[in-house]
């Protein structure tokens, strides 16, 4: 393997001006914002150790299929690089293997865009097994269509700006050695999800409440899932900081145990070719009993962003799942800007930074989780049914009350309609039930 960016030298660090191409078919794209787009290349740029010297933008009906951008800001391009010193041109879109040949000859630069920009940055942040196997899949699948003849250009072409691409000699090969390696990642990705399944079933059976982190890209969710469970995870003010599925336990107030998972950030436009390196953690977020969403609330992005992690929840089928929003970093908004951020309903203002937020949270989790207090009359001498009860729910009061007992339990909606379904199955009798706290549920 070649070095990553960060063990570059000073005079081979990437120095690079950014293009941006605002084609008629973007303007037309929903969520696209050409401003806020580049903002976040720069960011990604900067995540990936680059040095962003300057960026220039051109308003076009069609991409060049020769130059991508056309032919005159080519040059105005190459006179920039010139000026500014760079050695590196990186761009808002996809390129073919064509245009970035021909980009490449006439600037005399590397020329980088946003896909293997994103990946250059996976493969730094990948840790565990099924992220790098992931990571190198994405690189591998980018790479195929854009050979040309055989192995030119391959290196340059797979290696990113850090190179930290799969090494030159796995590119020094042919198109069907490639096509092999992604065959036998392919399989080695099955099995390694197959044991992830499995693991996961494990903690199901165990009946412990599995709470997902999800949000866009630099939210605060490493940050909170660290001040939550104390756990060392890896937080960088980059983008991507996790990548790989992240769980750790953790200990509500009243004693219930939880699992939360970090998920991998959202972005918009996610490259197609990077879509199944999101879907371990992305995965994490559906199966979970619950989703805590957290917001950047200083980014002038916020509402974009949250819809984006809307669209996406929706896409993966878990829109529909009990959340909690936390609108964070609030310590860095003027008092007036905080207070235009509702907290009726589902959402909370938090900083990830403040001991007393963290505690808001998990009351407020507890509340979602743990559920209503619920009263149930049980005949006494059905001792297993009251062992049940004490297995189920966290019992809070108990009394007698003649040949019965009075439980006052605490359950939530998914316990309590299990309670309901065992109890009934006991001797077939019947449970009726409150809905309400307080309300008296009767098991005759
Ligand atoms: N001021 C302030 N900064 C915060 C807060 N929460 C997180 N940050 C900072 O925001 C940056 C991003 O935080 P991360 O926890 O890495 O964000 P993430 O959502 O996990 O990001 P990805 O892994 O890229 O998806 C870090 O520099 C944090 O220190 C907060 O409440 N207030």
């Amino acid at each position: 393997m070649k070095p990553s960016v960060h063990e570059v030298t000073p005079d081979q660090q990437a120095r690079a001006v950014l293009v941006s191409l605002v084609t008629q078919s973007l303007k037309r794209e929903e969520n696209y914002d050409p401003d806020y787009s580049l903002a976040e290349l720069i960011r990604l740029a900067e995540t990936a150790g680059v040095e962003v010297l300057g960026t220039l933008s051109q308003n076009k009906e069609y991409a060049d299929s020769k130059w991508f951008i056309g032919k005159g800001k080519a040059q105005e391009l190459k006179d920039e690089l010139e000026a500014l010193g760079a050695n590196t041109a990186i761009f808002d879109q996809e390129l073919s293997g064509a245009q970035v040949r021909n980009l490449e000859q006439f600037l005399d630069v590397k020329i980088i865009d946003r896909t293997q920009l994103i990946l250059d940055i996976f493969a730094g942040r990948a840790k565990t097994r099924e992220g790098i196997i992931q990571v190198e899949l994405a690189q591998l699948s980018y790479l195929l269509p854009r050979l040309s003849g055989q192995g030119k250009n391959l290196s340059r072409l797979g290696g990113g700006i850090g190179t930290r691409g799969p090494g030159e000699t796995k590119l020094e090969t042919d198109r069907r050695h490639i096509r092999d390696r992604i065959s036998e990642l392919k399989r080695q990705l099955q099995e390694v999800v197959r044991h992830r399944v499995l693991h996961r079933e494990r903690r199901k059976k165990t009946g412990v409440f599995q709470v997902a982190l999800v949000g866009y890209t630099n939210a605060g969710k490493s940050t909170l899932l660290r001040q939550l469970t104390q756990a060392d995870v890896y937080v960088e003010n980059q983008l991507f900081a996790t990548l790989d599925p992240t769980s750790r336990a953790l200990k509500l107030p009243g004693g219930m145990e939880i699992v939360l998972t970090d998920t991998v950030g959202f972005i918009q436009n996610l490259p197609h070719d990077l879509v199944a390196a999101f879907r371990a953690t992305l995965e994490e977020a559906n199966e979970a009993d619950f989703i805590l969403h957290v917001v950047d609330s200083s980014t002038e992005m916020m509402e974009v962003q949250m819809h984006v992690v809307d669209e996406v929840l929706e896409e993966l089928g878990a829109h529909g799942k009990e959340r909690l929003t936390l609108f964070n970093k609030t310590d860095l908004l003027p008092p007036k800007q905080r207070e235009m951020l509702t907290t009726e309903g589902e959402f909370l203002r938090i900083s990830a930074y403040s001991e007393q937020d963290l505690g808001r949270i998990l009351d407020a989790l507890e509340r979602h989780l743990m559920g209503d207090s619920r009263t149930f009359r049980i005949p006494a001498e059905k001792g297993d049914v009251i062992s049940l009860v004490y297995r189920v729910g966290e019992v809070l009061e108990n009394e007698v009350d003649g040949g019965d007992m009075l439980f006052k339990v605490r359950v939530n909606n998914k316990e309590y309609d299990k309670l309901g379904y065992l109890l009934a199955a006991y001797d077939s009798a019947q449970l009726i039930h409150g809905e309400n706290e307080g309300e008296t549920s009767e098991y005759v």
